[in-house]
């Protein structure tokens, strides 16, 4: 086997319906993480290139068709953009796999078809949504019209590129928005393409713009940029701090999705049938980048043992290796720094004194992926839970089992955190299972299960996990802004 050589790729930005070169003509580079091979050039957007697609994507807003369209008409481009987004999911999971280093066969088969529900489930949802009514007896009447909010920056991570710019874009576009995307700097493939595939869709040209470059630069432009009205952000806790201030002076709608630290308790009842796969895909699944992972594993102690045993064994059995080939479980992480950052862990963790299960080096792999960013799924035993590896989100595939003795100690342990993004309970015990999800304080609970999504449900943090919700019409919410009109009849 040997790598997937490809061309290096030439990006540009895209805005008013073609891809232009920045404005001072730099470019960055971008690396296939699994082998540091160059694979991409990318347009670099300068502060007056996000100027230029804020100003086009407001042109588009006010005096584009794209708002005064009836909502069947939206929905149907909507629903082609769906389309072609599946036409062409081969290439969007190679994208993916070549910069963030995601496995290409899991991607292709689940995170693309999921970016195409993302764009359908809103072109459906606002095609049946109503409005309020109010009669005030004979005399008035009051009516709520949702209207879109106008130009929305969105500016998403690296983690799961392609998925997480189409759960925004979706109902942005839906309720009649215009969009100025900025991808992650290090994974900006799969996204430079949602431009082009919505002008095939018949979306008119000015309404979705994709900006790339750094996010201290372009994605700071676009926070303090007047002509943007509301940012959809997913990222780090830190960065929606900074975008919270840079937003301020104009007073931007914001809605966060931040970083999370996931208890994932394991009772003494649970089926270790479904908890042991179940933890390890919430463990490692896109080698533990992803922020719902389940990476503070909290086990009753009468139990512990036994889950060590084939919580260990199905970890080292998990195939670490090229994400481009077919049975990979786990790739690299995404680039040297977060390597690095990752990798600091193992250190504190010796520091704080825990104990190493399995993992906490590099794989054995072939000659041609020397070069990547791997480690092997690493597996702690930790008795302080206010240790910063407990603390912490590493973001990677590093995790720590925690024994508990009881469902108070349970809780108190799951709630010890900043985060408050999700937690995941496995028991066998249906009043308890009610009962732990009542009190762990996250936006969302799984029971018996993990990452399983409706999209008309909320899906949002608690704590430092973000603000606001997004899903079904929370998301619509967001992106519209409700006005009454009240009538006299007299
Ligand atoms: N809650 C969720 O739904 C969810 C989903 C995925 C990832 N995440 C979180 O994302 C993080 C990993 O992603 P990341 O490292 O790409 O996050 P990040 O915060 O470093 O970057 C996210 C995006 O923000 C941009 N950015 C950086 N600085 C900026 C600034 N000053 N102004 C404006 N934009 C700026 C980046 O360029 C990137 O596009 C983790 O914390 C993870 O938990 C959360
Ligand atoms: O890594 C984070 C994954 C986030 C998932 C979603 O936002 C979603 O499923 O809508």
């Amino acid at each position: 086997m040997t790598s997937v050589k490809t061309d290096v790729k030439e990006i540009g930005l895209y805005i008013n319906g073609e891809y232009v070169p920045a404005s001072n003509k730099n470019t960055f580079d971008v690396m296939n993480p699994a082998t540091q091979e160059l694979i991409a050039r990318v347009s670099e957007a300068t502060e007056e290139d996000v100027d230029r697609a804020c100003r086009v994507a407001r042109d588009a807003f006010e005096n584009g068709p794209w708002r005064r369209m009836t909502v069947q008409e939206r929905a149907a481009k909507l629903r082609k953009m769906a389309d072609i987004i599946l036409e062409r999911k081969e290439e969007i999971a190679r994208y993916d796999a070549m910069d963030v280093g995601k496995p290409y066969e899991a991607t292709v088969g689940h995170e693309v078809a999921r970016a195409a529900h993302n764009i359908r489930f809103f072109a459906d949802f606002v095609e049946k949504q109503g409005g309020e009514t109010y009669p005030m007896g004979e005399e008035y009447i009051n009516y709520t019209r949702y209207e879109p909010v106008g130009v929305a920056a969105l500016i998403t991570p690296w983690n799961v590129p392609f998925m997480l710019t189409t759960w925004k874009l979706g109902p942005c576009l839906a309720g009649g928005n215009t969009a100025v995307i900025k991808p992650a700097e290090n994974t900006p493939l799969s996204v430079s393409l949602l431009g082009e595939i919505a002008k095939e869709a018949g979306i008119p040209d000015g309404v979705v713009n994709v900006v790339q470059g750094q996010g201290s630069v372009v994605g700071n432009a676009l926070s303090t940029h007047p002509e943007v009205d509301l940012i959809s952000f997913t990222g780090s806790t830190a960065t929606g701090k900074r975008i919270l201030k840079s937003g301020a002076d104009t007073l931007k709608k914001v809605s966060f999705e931040l970083g999370g630290k996931a208890a994932n308790i394991i009772f003494e009842d649970a089926d270790l049938e479904k908890a042991v796969p179940g933890s390890i895909r919430a463990a490692f699944m896109n080698s533990g980048q992803v922020c719902l992972a389940g990476s503070r594993i909290l086990v009753q102690r009468s139990i512990f043992n036994e889950f060590l045993e084939k919580f260990k064994e199905a970890a080292m059995a998990l195939k670490v290796g090229d994400p481009q080939e077919k049975g990979t479980d786990m790739g690299p992480l995404v680039s040297e720094d977060h390597y690095n950052k990752v990798t600091s862990y193992l250190e504190i963790a010796k520091e704080e004194g825990a104990e190493l299960v399995c993992g906490g080096k590099r794989p054995e792999l072939p000659e041609y992926l020397y070069k990547g960013f791997y480690l092997e799924p690493t597996v702690y035993i930790s008795n302080n839970p206010k240790s910063r590896i407990c603390q912490e989100e590493i973001f990677g595939p590093v995790v720590t089992l925690i024994p508990f003795d009881t469902e108070e100690e349970a809780l108190q342990i799951a709630n010890d955190t900043d985060y408050g993004l999700n937690g995941v309970v496995w028991t066998e015990n249906l009043q308890r299972a009610h009962r732990i999800s009542h009190h762990v304080r996250a936006g969302t609970i799984w029971v018996n299960c993990w990452f399983v999504r409706d999209l008309r449900a909320p899906f949002g943090g608690f704590k430092k996990s973000g603000i606001g919700r997004e899903g079904g019409h929370h998301s619509m919410e967001f992106f519209t802004e409700a006005k009454n009109i009240c009538i006299a009849l007299k």
